[in-house]
């Protein structure tokens, strides 16, 4: 096993459960390791990137992030990068009106530029599917080429053209890595969308039925502390192929 870089989702992925924004300190030890042992570690994330930054930041993690579901790379390096000109602003403030009984509004939605999002009211947490499906139905009858998705934490409104996989592979591109070097782990239906371009995909324990689908590791472990089990496992692979040497 030959992993040069590791995405790795931030809510319900590196968090404690998946509805606590609590961080896993096992999940930050194993990705401070991963950056010790020279593998790129980089957050892909539905956040607004300031917070995505941050988080890299001060965890110490050392590769590019992406937030808004896509929309929006960092680098040191490269800047922020913008990879959609398509604001889903209006889309968002029409459906926060319309659907003012089901959902309100996120203070990050002043820190984004792309992608919007919404949070489903406490009460109507147990029907948040069906609420989510009537509200995407109605965003692509009125509002052509966005679309909304839901990660468990936000309802997320976004041009359909931007999404996390588009995102991992300009990096990937950007970086000259090939997607069968790279690790993504998730724990979301979102995340399927950048775990199905990369040669290993994992899911941490109690991730949605859908992305299990598409993964060949799944931790035991539930979110934050699946995250660890499954770098040790990566750990221990790379170990034994540098024995082998
Ligand atoms: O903000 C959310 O809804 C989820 O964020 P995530 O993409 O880091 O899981």
């Amino acid at each position: 096993m030959r992993v040069r870089i590791v995405f790795t989702d931030i809510d319900g992925t590196l968090t404690i459960n998946r509805r606590s924004y609590r961080l896993a300190l096992k999940a930050v030890e194993a990705l401070r390791l991963l950056v010790d042992k020279g593998v790129i570690v980089s957050l892909v994330s539905s956040n607004a990137l300031p917070i995505v930054v941050g988080l890299s930041r001060y965890i110490g993690l050392n590769g590019p992030v992406v937030g808004e579901s896509g929309a929006l790379v960092y680098s040191d390096e490269w800047g922020i990068v913008e990879l959609t000109n398509m604001s889903a602003r209006g889309v968002y403030l029409d459906l926060l009106e319309k659907y003012s009984e089901y959902v309100d509004d996120s203070w990050q939605n002043r820190f984004r530029l792309y992608e919007y999002a919404l949070k489903m009211r406490e009460k109507y947490l147990g029907r948040a599917g069906e609420i989510v499906d009537e509200m995407r139905r109605y965003v692509e009858s009125r509002h052509e080429g966005y679309t909304l998705e839901y990660s468990g934490y936000a309802i997320h409104v976004h041009a359909k053209s931007v999404g996390k996989g588009v995102a991992v592979k300009y990096i990937l591109d950007k970086l000259g890595i090939s997607s069968s070097e790279a690790l993504g782990i998730g724990d979301s239906v979102m995340d399927v969308d950048f775990i199905k371009y990369l040669g290993y995909r994992a899911a941490v324990g109690g991730s949605d039925e859908e992305l299990l689908k598409y993964c060949n590791t799944v931790a035991e472990s539930p979110s934050g502390f699946g995250l660890a089990e499954i770098i040790s496992r990566v750990l221990n692979g790379m170990g034994d192929e540098d024995s082998s040497e």
